[in-house]
């Protein structure tokens, strides 16, 4: 287990041909980009969390049944600046930086809060997400770095701030069968307002300029936070043909904090509260409309990172989730606690709450008339319900349709669609997997892979050319963090 954690990557930029055992599929030709932290210590200076490490870019050529592999960090300019300083000047997620050690802190920290939102990392360490005809790397911040597909060169470098209001965007986009990229994010203080923007980056068109992606895009709906200073952290959404699913979960970002944080020495991660006894309100986005249904719905306190898929059945939105009872995974990831062996991990007094993948069914309408307290789900083969309640608030239970998993893949054909499997990482009590798994929602079967030496990440389907059923494909298990 050691091994895994603390140790930085050398990067190999030059192709390197796998050697194969068993045999891959001839249809199987196209290149596989993961991401994820690969350097965690620089000079003399260490990360504290898994999620602060220099993003290390990997690329798996599939071609005539052979693989290539190559990776390469990126440039970023946390990259440039800490290699150029040789130790760790820009913040991450987990540890606070302090660039120059000579001046004193408290002028860094006046000019910091003079601009209350610091300015974020563009170490894009979690996802490869696509805009446009073109691969970003991405994190959680404003910023994006373009990346070569061929060579894993890191090009120029997005802020998302420059063509619409946002501060903070997921790693998790959707895509659409036309080619756009949808995306989520937090636009903090804004005219004395925090929102959270559902933002549309179109398709490239033939003769489109440079970056036209980016100065297409679109804000296609804005939802107030319910707190001007504590807007809610989210990691992914969901997307219908029709709706937009996102959950304002109690597991907020604290933007006083946030602004504070540097003068204050603690690092961004500290800035994230969770609040057990608050609701987790389910808002569903009409996609024609642009606008949020007026029903109230809500589910009690729980903490989801990922979002399975989402599709629309019989006048009801289906959506699936891995969740948690509470905010304890990313505490998980800090390295003082990957890096314990597995009795001293069990001694360490803290428990992680577990995931669960739940189903939440939502009518979209119901008999005005119906008593209070009635299950309004009139959906059948789903223990999901959705209490009525007075003014306006509907109460969600979920169904739970498998424990222990996480980093969930579907055949991407199907999202926004009624679907039958989920691959994901089987999950026990550490952080690092040890089996994919394929799950079957309506058999509620499972089918689990694992062999020794081997800590599989996330599963990531690939539909095979004439594929009929959804599961025609096959599916391949690379060391990443989030993709
Ligand atoms: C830098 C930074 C952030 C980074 C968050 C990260 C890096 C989250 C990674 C999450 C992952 C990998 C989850 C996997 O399920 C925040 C808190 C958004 C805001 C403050 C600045
Ligand atoms: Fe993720």
């Amino acid at each position: 287990m050691q091994s895994f954690f603390g140790n930085n990557r050398r990067e190999s930029p030059k192709p390197v041909k796998a050697q194969i055992r068993g045999e891959i599929p001839k249809w199987l030709q196209g290149t596989l980009i993961r991401n994820g932290p690969g350097m965690h210590k620089i000079g003399d200076t260490v990360y504290n969390h898994w999620f602060d490490g220099m993003a290390l870019l990997h690329s798996f050529t599939f071609k005539d049944g052979e693989i290539f592999y190559r990776s390469k960090y990126l440039r970023s300019d946390t990259y440039r600046s800490n290699m150029e300083a040789n130790r760790i000047v820009v913040s991450e997620f987990g540890t606070m930086a302090y660039p120059d050690p000579c001046k004193n802190i408290f002028a860094k920290a006046f000019s910091y809060l003079s601009h209350t939102i610091p300015d974020f990392t563009d170490n894009c360490l979690i996802n490869i997400i696509r805009c446009g005809e073109d691969l970003y790397a991405s994190t959680e911040t404003n910023y994006i770095r373009k990346i070569d597909l061929e060579t894993l060169e890191t090009n120029e470098k997005v802020d998302y701030r420059k063509y619409v209001a946002l501060n903070l965007a997921t790693s998790h986009p959707h895509y659409d069968t036309n080619g756009n990229t949808y995306n989520m994010g937090t636009s903090i203080g804004d005219k004395g307002k925090t929102k959270y923007q559902i933002i549309k980056i179109p398709q490239s068109k033939p003769g489109d300029k440079e970056h036209a992606c980016f100065t297409n895009c679109e804000v296609i709906c804005s939802i107030p936070s319910r707190s001007l200073l504590r807007p809610s952290y989210f990691h992914s959404f969901g997307m219908t043909e029709n709706y937009i699913v996102f959950i304002e979960q109690p597991f907020k970002l604290d933007i006083l904090k946030l602004a504070t944080a540097y003068f204050r020495g603690v690092n961004w991660a500290s800035c994230l509260g969770w609040y057990p006894n608050d609701k987790t309100y389910i808002h569903l986005i009409d996609r024609e409309t642009k606008k949020i249904l007026s029903t109230k719905y809500y589910t009690d306190a729980l903490v989801v990172y990922h979002h399975v898929n989402a599709y629309e059945e019989d006048g009801h939105v289906i959506f699936d989730i891995v969740a948690y009872n509470d905010n304890s995974l990313y505490d998980m990831f800090y390295l003082k606690i990957l890096k314990l062996d597995d009795a001293a991990f069990e001694k360490q007094g803290k428990t992680f709450s577990s995931p669960s993948c739940r189903r939440f069914v939502i009518p979209l309408q119901h008999d005005k008339n119906v008593e209070l307290g009635t299950n309004i789900v009139t959906l059948e083969n789903t223990t999901a319900s959705a209490l009525k309640e007075k003014d306006g608030y509907v109460y969600c239970k979920p169904e739970i349709l498998f424990e222990g998993i996480e980093l969930p893949r579907i055949n991407y054909d199907y999202n926004g669609k009624k679907y039958r499997y989920i691959y994901a990482s089987k999950v026990q009590w550490r952080p690092v997997p040890t089996k994919i798994i394929k799950c079957d929602i309506l058999t509620k079967t499972c089918y689990e892979w694992r062999e020794d030496h081997c800590w599989p990440a996330e599963p990531v389907f690939v539909r095979a050319p004439e594929a009929k059923e959804e599961d025609d494909g096959d599916y391949h298990l690379f060391h990443s963090m989030c993709l």
